[in-house]
């Protein structure tokens, strides 16, 4: 009997351990967390309680604090570290897996100085290996606590994306597939830039049609960078776009809509980041969004508004007010 595929995520955060938690209830599944007391806790007291505090984690997921260990017990590889540090990461195993293991991406930001996406970081870091991600509307504690989401393997190769789907599903866990592997990475990265504008509105108190004005424009602003960049602008409207875009605008656990609601109490962006103490991508990545907007020709007033904001350059309500004196335009015209 072919023995089972064993996964390892790299990266013991709130989403790697959800995901491995996930993985390891269909099949062997090995965590690294670059802290070794994590992984300790892991697998003494099957909790990891600086990331996701009293949860209790399957009692048969294993973690290391090697990652060349990890890296040679990959059947399937999932890499679940911020974006800034995927390059850093993998260094340190390029040459310890084995040639055809598929490598997934969970991180939606983009690579500071490059601009890539983390799956061109990761086909530069292992040539040759499939590639591909997982994303969608995943806030990590819901899962982790059995509430119904759907998320999507998103892969050029098809083949591969399938045997990849049963690997993380659950009878409350729907994995679907997509080829736009460019367009729903541009939704998991693009949509938290629009989560710190709806942070920021909740923060400065405006009305729920505001709001839903945010959302609907802040989405007319990603479809209109993916397709400049080629993404399906069809591919925005499923789940990796505005079904992530709406649970990280409204979700009270969202990180990066929570620096939006620090950054409009007056905390500066240090003193936002400094708070939350988890990773919050929108905040690196605005920056690096204008750059492409620039490079693409494509207008993004909500993204530029919030650069702004975290650059220190305006206030929120500065950045609001801004937005206002934006003239409208053919509501259709997204390109
Ligand atoms: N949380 C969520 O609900 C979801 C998150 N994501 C995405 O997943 C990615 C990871 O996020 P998440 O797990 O939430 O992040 P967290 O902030 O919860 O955890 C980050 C993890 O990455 C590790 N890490 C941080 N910096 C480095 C580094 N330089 N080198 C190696 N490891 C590092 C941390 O280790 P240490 O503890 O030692 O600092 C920690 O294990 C992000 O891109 C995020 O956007 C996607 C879907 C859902
Ligand atoms: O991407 C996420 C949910 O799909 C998590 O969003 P935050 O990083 O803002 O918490």
């Amino acid at each position: 009997m072919a023995r089972p595929v064993r996964v390892v995520v790299l990266g013991a955060g709130s989403w790697g351990t959800t995901v491995a938690s996930l993985a390891t209830r269909n099949t062997p599944t090995l965590l690294w967390a670059r802290d070794a007391d994590s992984a300790d806790e892991i697998n003494t007291d099957h909790r990891n309680t600086r990331y996701l505090g009293d949860r209790t984690l399957p009692k048969n997921l294993r973690a290391t604090g090697d990652i060349v260990e990890a890296a040679h017990e990959a059947d399937v590889l999932v890499v679940g570290v911020p974006s800034h540090a995927v390059r850093t990461t993998l260094s340190e195993i390029s040459n310890e897996v084995r040639a055809w293991v598929p490598v997934l991406s969970l991180a939606k930001g983009l690579e500071p100085g490059t601009r890539l996406r983390p799956t061109e970081v990761i086909a530069e870091c292992l040539p040759g290996h499939p590639v591909g991600l997982m994303a969608g509307p995943n806030l990590a504690k819901e899962i982790l606590d059995g509430m119904a989401a759907a998320t999507v393997v998103a892969m050029q190769d098809e083949r591969v994306a399938s045997a990849l789907q049963p690997l993380f599903a659950s009878p409350v866990f729907r994995v679907y597939r997509n080829t736009d592997v460019l367009g729903c990475e541009l939704g998991g990265i693009l949509k938290n830039i629009v989560a710190i504008a709806s942070g920021m509105a909740d923060g400065l108190g405006v009305g729920d049609n505001t709001r839903a004005m945010v959302l609907a424009r802040g989405l007319a602003e990603m479809i209109r960078l993916g397709e400049a960049m080629g993404a399906h602008p069809r591919t925005f409207a499923g789940l990796t776009g505005v079904g992530d875009l709406i649970a990280t605008c409204i979700s009270p656990s969202s990180r990066n809509r929570r620096v939006g609601e620090y950054l409009a109490k007056g905390l500066t962006t240090e003193q936002a980041v400094a708070k939350l103490g988890q990773v919050a991508e929108g905040v690196k990545t605005a920056p690096t969004v204008m750059e492409l907007a620039r490079d693409h020709g494509v207008e993004m007033p909500i993204a530029a508004e919030v650069e702004a904001v975290i650059a220190g350059r305006c206030t929120p309500e500065e950045a609001y007010r801004g937005l206002r004196r934006v003239a409208p335009g053919d509501e259709d015209d997204l390109a």
